[in-house]
């Protein structure tokens, strides 16, 4: 009696058997402003299992936003990356991060959500989410700028071997591909969060989260202009650092200002 109690209090969407329970993730304030949290166990193992097998022969070069508007594969940018289509499982993940921004934002302000995979030497250079070139890639029918950015390591291991392959260079665990953001000004001093951050970074070296497999980190792109405009927050400039050994997939979430049109949202 108590246990369907929970169940009906809860939130729980079925598709075939498949229910969508969100995870009891925590939520750690790593800086006011910009914006920027840390979410401890936002993916569940099963989540992050699901998202694999939907990537699965689908990771192609990650293009990156070219000045002309046209998207352009770049040396900046060498890890590879896909969309995912959107099952009663990823839909699971966007309302959880629409509810973590408010609830009241309608899941057209999402992106579809995007993997990307890094081997040894694949790193992302220092980048913003938001576009620089707004003109070509945030006006209104577009669905403005990006106004946050979830990002959760979906896996962080040794390579996945192939059958055929007994080299020792698969079975090495992940090392490198941290996620470093060098301007966030933030001393985490207390060292319950050299789980999450690279402890022994220069201090100059802004924050560097270690890839832990489920946790996320959300920030806030954009900075109020008067009116209803918004500026690019420099300050959220980020990179994947290079991974040495094994293999570093994350999940992107990326919330525009505005709907996306359906063309690029989807159904
Ligand atoms: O791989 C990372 O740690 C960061 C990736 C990233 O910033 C992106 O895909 O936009
Ligand atoms: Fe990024």
């Amino acid at each position: 009696q108590g246990h369907s109690q929970a169940l009906m209090s809860s939130e729980v969407h079925r598709s075939g058997d498949y229910s969508c329970v969100h995870p009891p993730y925590k939520v750690h304030l790593v800086s006011r402003s910009p914006l920027v949290m840390y979410l401890e166990g936002f993916l569940t193992a099963e989540e992050r299992g699901h998202l694999q097998e939907l990537a699965n022969g689908q990771f192609q070069q990650s293009a990156v936003a070219g000045a002309a508007g046209a998207a352009a594969v770049h040396s900046v940018r060498t890890s590879q990356s896909t969309t995912v289509p959107r099952d009663a499982l990823v839909r699971c993940i966007e309302d959880r991060a629409i509810a973590l921004q408010g609830f009241n934002m309608p899941a057209s302000h999402l992106e579809p959500i995007q993997l990307v995979r890094y081997g040894p030497a694949q790193h992302y250079h220092y980048h913003t989410d938001w576009f620089t070139d707004a003109a070509a890639h945030a006006t209104a029918a577009q669905g403005g700028n990006r106004a946050s950015s979830i990002f959760a390591y979906v896996r962080a291991a040794a390579a996945a071997a192939a059958a055929s392959d007994t080299s020792k260079a698969n079975a090495s665990s992940l090392t490198g591909g941290g996620t470093n953001f060098p301007l966030l000004d933030v001393p985490l001093r207390d060292e319950r969060w050299c789980r999450f951050v690279d402890c022994d970074d220069e201090y100059e070296h802004g924050v560097t989260f270690r890839p832990v497999e489920g946790n996320a980190i959300y920030w806030e792109n954009l900075l109020p202009l008067e009116g209803r405009r918004t500026r690019g927050d420099q300050r959220t400039l980020h990179a994947g650092l290079p991974v040495v050994s094994g293999e570093k997939i994350g999940m992107n979430i990326w919330t525009r200002e505005a709907p996306l049109p359906p063309s690029v949202r989807g159904e």
